[in-house]
């Protein structure tokens, strides 16, 4: 049994969830004491249990502690990942529902399932693009398309929006089983090819993304970046509004958002995306802070060495380091002077 410590680094849900996909797939049995004890309201909310369950789900596991707000968690594997068909919704997790990001849901099971033998079709339902959380359009392109290049066959197709609150969005991901996982080498970013976005609205007027993208196309035109974004409307439950843009590089992606909120005119939200993009493009580094974080399991299961530059090393990236590394797959070494990782096998 691995004993994991919850509230080690950044304390918050990726230590529960980076430990959750290395017990399926290792089939090690974990128990994780102190869950997002560095949180305001600490214990498993409704994203992090339904991932709790949907990895339970995937290697019949037995869990001990598996209830909202619950700090303790018993997880022990009682089969290899089974590929399958599955459907899991975060708004079940909580009477009343919940907004609570799928796409954290499906980062704590895509990579089980990909090494598993078998293809897999999984529905997943909550919310699509939430706050401080990577966003469908994230997944799609920049995650998937850079774990692509690492021997990932998996894609997503969003059937509805589902945005903070109310949730109520939906995907399905088809993985591929079978994955020979290869390292990744992103030292080097090359020329901007350009920077593409959608602007979104659900449930709101068609002027919204529309001046939310001429914003940002005049933004990052003055910057003498070559841009497209597109604007349009789309199905969701509810009222809501966001901007995606994603800079692609000769040999890296990085995706930032803005989203809509009331009091905040379509411009504005459009300047929050554009100015986290033109910082970004300005540290020259090719893997943006949270890819960075997102990268090393990954890495770390991969069968060769992998070596990136990041914008920044954030706390996020020194604590998922230090939970994987108790799984004894993988040494880490982060230079925060230099700002690289490399990831090694064992
Ligand atoms: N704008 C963003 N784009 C892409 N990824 C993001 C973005 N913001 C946050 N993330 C990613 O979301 C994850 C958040 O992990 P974190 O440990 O904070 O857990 P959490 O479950 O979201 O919630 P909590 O912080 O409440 O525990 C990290 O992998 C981080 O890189």
């Amino acid at each position: 049994m691995i004993e994991i410590d919850g509230s080690y680094g950044e304390g918050g849900g990726q230590v529960l969830r980076t430990s959750l996909s290395l017990a399926a797939i290792t089939g090690e049995p974990i128990r994780i004491a102190g869950i997002r004890a560095g949180r305001k309201k600490p214990g498993l909310a409704p994203q992090h249990l339904t991932a709790v369950r949907a990895a339970a789900r995937i290697c019949n596991a037995h869990l001990r502690g598996d209830a909202l707000g619950s700090m303790q968690l018993e997880f022990i594997p009682s089969s290899p990942v089974q590929a399958g068909i599955y459907t899991f919704d975060v708004s079940k997790a909580q009477p009343g529902g919940s907004a609570g990001a799928i796409a954290l849901i499906l980062q704590t099971i895509l990579l089980p399932l990909a090494l598993a033998p078998g293809n897999s079709r999984v529905t997943l339902k909550g919310g699509t693009h939430v706050n401080f959380s990577p966003t469908v359009t994230y997944i799609e392109q920049v995650y998937l398309r850079i774990l692509q290049r690492m021997g990932v066959e998996a894609k997503v197709k969003l059937g509805a929006w589902g945005w903070y609150p109310q949730g109520g969005g939906e995907i399905e991901l088809q993985v591929s089983g079978g994955c020979q996982l290869g390292g990744i080498n992103l030292w080097e970013r090359g020329d901007l090819h350009q920077v593409r976005g959608v602007a979104v609205v659900t449930e709101l007027p068609s002027h919204i993304p529309q001046r939310m993208a001429n914003r940002a196309e005049n933004l990052l035109r003055e910057a003498h970046l070559k841009v497209a974004v597109k604007a349009s409307r789309e199905k969701g439950v509810a009222p809501g509004a966001g901007i995606f843009l994603t800079a692609e590089y000769q040999n890296s992606l990085a995706g930032f958002g803005g989203f809509g909120r009331l009091q905040l005119s379509a411009e504005t939200v459009a300047e929050i995306a554009c100015q986290q993009l033109l910082e970004f493009h300005h540290t020259g580094a090719p893997v943006d802070e949270h890819l960075a974080d997102q990268l090393l399991l990954p890495a770390a299961l991969a069968s060769q060495e992998s070596h990136y530059r990041v914008a920044q090393v954030s706390s996020h990236l020194t604590t998922n380091a230090g939970v994987i590394q108790q799984f004894g797959l993988a040494q880490i070494a982060i230079d925060e002077a230099e700002n690289s990782v490399s990831v090694m096998h064992l």
